[in-house]
C-alpha cells in the first residue's frame, strides 16, 4: 500500500472499453486514489465544436491529481473515439498535469507526439505476451521480463531501428528516441515472437521531464496480466506525486464536477462507479400521463371478462389510487397488484413463506409437472439437468446450503400459475411500455416508464417475504425472460429493428406466487406459497404430490393424461393420427402410455416440418465482417449469431406440443440449466424451449454472486477425445475468447461491487456437453460488500446484456453486430437471459442459449396442393460463436451448425 498521507485524486477518461472498472479497482484497491470517472464525449466539457465546452474540461482537470486516459474501440486517428482524450496533449503549460495513457489512451499519446498509428498484421485479442524493458521509470524496480494481456488492432509505430531494420542491438538500439518522434522515449517492447508483427511498443514517456505524459500498450488491469505488469501503477502515481510537488504549486483545487442538466433534473448522484449513461429517457407531459392512467382504469373496467362482483368492487377502491395526479405510475401499479391479489399489503410488512416438504422418492422433475397439468398451462419450469450426488448427513450445514444456491445442479423450480390470478409483467423496448396483464392476455394496467429495472425492484421489494426455507433459493417471485433487446437498451443501444414486433413483450415475467422446488441433493420436493393464508393450497399440494405413491402398480403416472389431456387425446390421435389403441392407452395410464402419446404428438407434428437452413457462404461473409471490424480496431471479439426457422402446422394448444418438445430437449441435450417457458393465452403466447449450459449470473440472499461465462468451443464428433478437445481448448484463440469475456464480466461486477470485492475462482476449465466442450470460468463477488446498498437487480441491470453474446467492447460490438445481423432481425429471447428474482432477494438467469422459442402471433400460411390455406408456426432458434481476429469462416460455421444442431435436433426427427 502507498503508504503517503493524502489520497491521489485521479480522473478516468472512459472511451467505452469494457475493462474501464477493472483499472479503476486495480487503481482504488492497490494504492490510496480516488478515482473519478467521465466518459469520453461527456456533454459537459466535450462538445467539438464548443471552446467553452473545453475551457469547463480544463478547469476540471485542474481538481485533479492526474490522469488515466483509458482503452477503447476505435482509433485514435478519428477525433470521436478519443474525444476529450485528443485534448489532453495540447494542454498550456500552466494547466499541464500528469496523463498515463492505456491502450487507445497510450496509442493517442504517441499519435500527437509524431508517430503513425498502424493497424498490426494479426490483431492481438485476449493474447499474452512478454513485455522488455530496461527497469527504468514507469519500469522501474520490475522483474526483467513479464507476461502482460494484450487487446489491441493497431500499434504504435515511432520508426525506431528496431521497427525499420531487420537486425538490431537489442541491448541499446531501441532505447533511444527515434529521429521521426524525438520527444518519444520507448521504455517497453514486445518482440512478439511469432514475427507476425514485429516489434510492437509496449511502453513510452515524453521526453521533457515539464510534460508528465507517459503510456502503455498493454492492459496491466487484466487478469492474466502478472503482478508485475500492473507494478507500473505504483511507480507511475509516485511520479505524479513528485511532478506535482515539484511543478503544480499548492493544493488542486477540490473536485467539482458540473451536473449534468439531466442528473439536475432527477437530483442524481454522480457515482464514480458508474457504469452506462442513464437509460434514454422518453418524456411524457403530466397530462399525458393522467390520460394513460384513465386508460389502465378503463382498460381494466371494461376488459375482464371474468371479472365478479367481489372484483369489481375491489378494484373501484383502487381506483381512487390510480387516477390520483399525484401518485406515481410505480405506485399505482403495486397497488392495482395488491388489489388484484385481494391483499391489504403494509409498506415494510414482508409476506411470510408457508411451505412444507415430502421426500422426492422416483418423482421427477418431469412427472411433477405433469401431475400438475403444466404441459397444457402457462407454466415456469427451471430444471437442473445434472443432478448432484445426494448429500451425505454431515453435510447438512445451513450456512453451505446458503451458498450453494451457487451451485448449478441442486435445485429445479416450477413456477405455477393460478389461472385468472397471476400477474405478468410485460415491458416494450420501442414504446417503453410497461403492462400488467392476466393470463387470458387482458392488460389491467398500463404505464411509460423511463426506468423498468426500477419498477421490477419495487415489485420485488412489495412483494417481500421471510422465513422460506433457507437451503432454497427461490421462495416466489418474478420468474420469466429478459430478451436481448431490452438488455441492448440498457447501454444506450437502440435496436434497430425495434418496429418490427410491437405486440412481443421484450421483458416479461410472471408474478410466482405458488412454487414447487426440488431439490437434488437432499431428494425433497418443497411446496410453497407466498399467497396470504394458503393452507388450503398447501393441503392440496401435498395430496397431490403423495398420490402417486398411494398406488405403487401406477409408477409415474402422469395425471395430467386423465385431466387435460385426456380428451384432447382422445380426440387428436384418434380423428387426425388414427391411433386405433389410444382408448386402451389411457385407461391403463402408465408411463408407457404416456411415452406413446408423446411419440405419436411428435410423429404427428413434426412429420410436416420445414427448415430455413443458413448458407456457408452468407454466414462466411458475416464473418469475414466482423474479422474486419476487428482488424479496424473497433472491436476485440464479436458474438456473431444467426436464426433457423423450424416450421410446423400449427397444434392445438392442449396437444401440449411445447412440453413434448422440451421433454425431448432435456433428454437429448441436457444441461445445467434447462426451461420451459409458457406465457399467455394460446394465440398471443410465447413458447420458450431451453437447454442451456450457461450460467449468466446468480445471487444468493446473502448476497453472493457469480457468473459462469462460457466461451472456447470444440465440436464433439468421432474421433475427437476429451483429451484431445483439451488440447484444442488450451489453444491461444480459444483462451483469448475466453479471456476477454472473464475480463469484461469482472468489468460488469466492479461496476457494482467495487474494488477489491471481485475474484475469479476458475479460469478456463473444461467442461463436457451433449455435443460440445467449452471452457468455463467463474468470476464471483459479494454484493454487501458493495459502497452503496445494491441488489441482485441492480447487478443485473448492469451487466446486460450477456458479455459472452456480444462481444467486447461491449456496446460497440452490439452496434457493429446489429448492422451485420440485419437481416437475422431480432435475437428475441435468443442470447437474454431466462431466470428469476427472489421475493427474498436471490437471482439466477441463465444465458438464453441452446434455445428455441415461438411466438402464437407468428403464424404464416401455405397454401396446401388442394388450394386450401395451412397456418403454420414458426419455432425459432438462435445459435452462433464468438469471432475473433484468428478465427476461420468455415470453423465458426461448423460451430454455429453444432450449437443449433443441439436444439434443432428434437423438431427433425420424427419417427423415433
Ligand atoms: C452464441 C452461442 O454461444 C455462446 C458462444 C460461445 C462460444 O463462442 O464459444 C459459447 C457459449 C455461449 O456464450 C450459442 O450457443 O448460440
Ligand atoms: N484496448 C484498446 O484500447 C484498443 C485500442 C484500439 N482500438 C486498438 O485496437 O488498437
Amino acid at each position: 500500500m502507498d503508504d503517503e498521507p493524502r489520497r491521489l485524486r485521479l480522473l478516468f477518461l472512459d472511451a467505452y472499453d469494457s475493462f474501464a472498472n477493472n483499472i479503476i479497482a486495480l487503481f482504488e484497491h492497490t494504492f490510496a486514489t480516488t478515482v473519478t470517472r467521465i466518459y469520453i464525449d461527456d456533454q459537459r466539457y466535450w462538445d467539438s465544436a464548443a471552446l467553452c465546452a473545453r475551457k469547463d474540461f480544463f478547469s476540471l482537470l485542474n481538481s485533479f491529481d492526474a490522469v488515466i486516459a483509458g482503452p477503447g474501440p476505435g482509433t485514435p486517428l478519428n477525433a470521436r473515439d478519443v474525444g476529450l482524450i485528443g485534448e489532453l496533449w495540447s494542454l498550456s503549460p500552466e494547466s499541464r498535469l500528469p496523463v498515463l495513457g492505456i491502450c487507445l489512451g497510450f496509442q493517442s499519446l504517441a499519435l500527437a507526439f509524431g508517430a503513425t498509428i498502424e493497424r498490426l498484421n494479426k490483431p492481438r485479442h485476449g493474447i499474452i505476451t512478454e513485455v522488455d524493458h530496461r527497469r527504468t521509470h514507469l519500469f522501474r524496480d520490475l522483474e526483467d521480463k513479464f507476461l502482460a494481456t494484450q487487446y489491441h488492432s493497431l500499434h504504435v509505430n515511432i520508426q525506431n531501428v528496431v521497427q525499420t531494420k531487420r537486425e538490431v542491438d537489442h541491448v541499446t538500439e531501441p532505447w533511444f528516441p527515434s529521429q521521426a518522434c524525438p520527444s518519444l522515449l520507448p521504455l517497453a517492447w514486445d518482440y512478439d515472437l511469432d514475427i507476425h508483427n514485429g516489434a510492437v511498443l509496449m511502453g513510452v514517456m515524453h521526453t521533457n521531464t515539464s510534460i508528465p505524459f507517459c503510456g502503455i500498450q498493454y492492459h496491466p488491469e487484466s487478469i492474466c496480466t502478472d503482478s508485475e505488469g500492473a507494478k507500473i501503477v505504483g511507480n507511475w502515481l509516485r511520479h505524479v506525486r513528485a511532478w506535482n510537488a515539484k511543478h503544480r504549486v499548492g493544493e488542486t483545487n477540490p473536485m467539482h464536477l458540473r451536473e449534468t442538466p439531466q442528473a439536475a433534473e432527477n437530483g442524481a448522484h454522480t457515482s464514480p462507479l458508474r457504469q452506462h449513461s442513464p437509460l434514454r429517457v422518453k418524456k411524457t407531459s403530466p397530462s399525458h400521463r393522467r390520460s394513460a392512467s384513465w386508460a389502465a382504469v378503463k382498460v381494466l373496467a371494461e376488459q375482464l371478462p371474468t371479472a365478479n362482483g367481489d372484483y369489481i368492487r375491489r378494484l373501484s377502491q383502487t381506483l381512487n389510487i390510480v387516477d390520483n395526479p399525484t401518485a406515481s405510475g410505480r405506485s399505482k401499479l403495486l397497488s392495482l397488484m395488491s388489489a388484484h391479489l385481494n391483499t391489504s399489503d403494509e409498506p415494510n410488512q414482508p409476506r411470510v413463506v408457508q411451505w412444507d416438504s415430502v421426500p422426492q422418492a422416483w418423482l421427477r422433475v418431469g412427472s411433477i409437472c405433469e401431475l400438475l397439468g403444466i404441459p397444457v398451462s402457462e407454466a415456469v419450469v427451471l430444471e437442473s439437468g445434472n443432478h448432484c450426488e445426494k448429500a451425505s448427513d454431515d453435510e447438512n450445514d445451513d450456512e453451505s446450503d446458503y451458498d450453494n444456491g451457487l451451485r448449478t445442479d441442486r435445485f429445479s423450480i416450477i413456477g405455477l400459475f393460478i389461472p385468472e390470478r397471476t400477474l405478468r409483467i410485460h415491458y416494450h423496448v420501442h414504446n417503453q411500455l410497461l403492462e400488467l396483464r392476466l393470463g387470458n392476455d387482458t392488460v389491467i394496467f398500463s404505464m411509460q416508464t423511463a426506468d423498468v429495472w426500477s419498477d421490477l425492484k419495487a415489485i420485488v421489494e412489495h412483494f417481500r417475504a421471510i422465513n422460506g426455507p433457507t437451503e432454497l433459493p427461490f421462495w416466489g417471485g418474478l420468474m420469466g425472460f429478459v430478451s436481448y433487446e431490452a438488455s441492448l437498451e440498457t447501454i444506450g443501444v437502440v435496436p434497430s429493428t425495434q418496429q418490427e414486433a410491437s405486440s412481443r413483450a421484450d421483458i416479461c415475467f410472471a408474478l410466482i406466487m405458488r412454487s414447487i422446488v426440488v431439490d437434488h441433493r437432499k431428494e425433497m420436493i418443497y411446496y410453497q406459497t407466498i399467497e396470504r393464508n394458503d393452507w388450503d393450497w398447501l393441503h392440496l399440494a401435498r395430496t397431490r404430490l403423495q398420490e402417486p405413491y398411494q398406488d405403487f402398480t401406477r409408477p409415474n403416472v402422469p395425471i395430467f393424461l386423465e385431466t387435460s389431456w385426456r380428451p384432447v387425446i382422445s380426440q387428436t390421435l384418434r380423428d387426425e393420427m388414427r391411433v386405433p389403441d389410444i382408448d386402451s392407452w389411457i385407461g391403463k395410464n402408465t408411463h408407457v402410455a404416456r411415452d406413446q402419446i408423446f411419440v405419436h404428438v411428435k410423429r404427428h407434428f413434426l412429420g410436416q416440418v420445414r427448415a430455413t437452413g443458413i448458407r456457408n457462404s452468407t454466414y462466411s461473409r458475416k464473418v469475414q465482417e466482423c474479422q474486419e471490424a476487428i482488424r479496424a480496431g473497433n472491436s476485440y471479439e464479436l458474438c456473431l449469431t444467426d436464426q433457423s426457422c423450424m416450421r410446423l402446422p400449427i397444434s392445438p394448444p392442449e396437444a401440449g406440443l411445447s412440453w413434448v418438445l422440451y421433454r425431448d430437449l432435456v433428454v437429448k441435450n441436457p444441461a445445467p440449466f434447462n426451461a420451459y417457458l409458457r406465457f399467455g393465452q394460446d394465440g398471443h403466447g410465447v413458447h420458450t424451449i431451453s437447454s442451456s449450459p450457461e450460467r449468466f449470473l446468480s445471487v444468493t440472499r446473502n448476497g453472493k454472486c457469480q457468473y459462469r461465462p462460457i466461451k472456447g468451443t470444440v465440436k464433439k464428433q468421432q474421433g475427437v477425445t476429451r483429451k484431445d478437445a483439451e488440447y484444442i481448448l488450451s489453444s491461444s484463440k480459444e483462451r483469448a475468447e475466453n479471456l476477454m469475456i472473464v475480463d469484461l464480466i469482472r468489468h460488469d461486477l466492479h461496476g457494482v461491487v467495487g474494488a477489491g470485492n471481485v475474484e475469479v475462482t476458475k479460469l478456463m476449465s473444461v467442461e463436457e456437453f451433449e455435443t460440445v466442450y467449452q471452457l468455463v470460468s467463474v468470476i464471483e463477488g459479494d454484493l454487501k460488500k458493495a459502497k452503496e446498498p445494491k441488489t441482485a437487480i441492480d447487478l443485473l441491470a448492469a451487466s446486460l446484456p450477456p458479455g459472452s453474446m456480444t462481444g467486447a467492447p461491449k456496446k460497440r460490438s452490439c452496434q457493429i453486430l446489429q448492422d451485420i445481423e440485419t437481416e437475422t432481425g431480432r435475437r428475441g429471447v435468443y442470447s437474454g437471459v431466462i431466470g428469476y428474482l427472489d421475493v427474498g432477494g436471490g437471482a439466477d438467469f441463465s444465458v438464453a442459449i441452446r434455445t428455441a422459442y415461438k411466438y402464437d402471433d407468428e403464424v404464416t400460411t401455405r397454401r396446401k396442393p388442394d388450394g386450401s390455406l395451412k397456418a403454420y408456426d414458426e419455432w425459432r432458434i438462435g445459435a452462433g460463436g464468438a469471432v475473433t481476429s484468428q478465427s476461420t469462416a468455415e470453423g465458426e460455421y461448423e460451430e454455429m451448425l453444432a450449437k443449433r444442431d443441439a436444439v434443432a435436433r428434437v423438431f427433425m426427427q420424427c419417427i423415433i
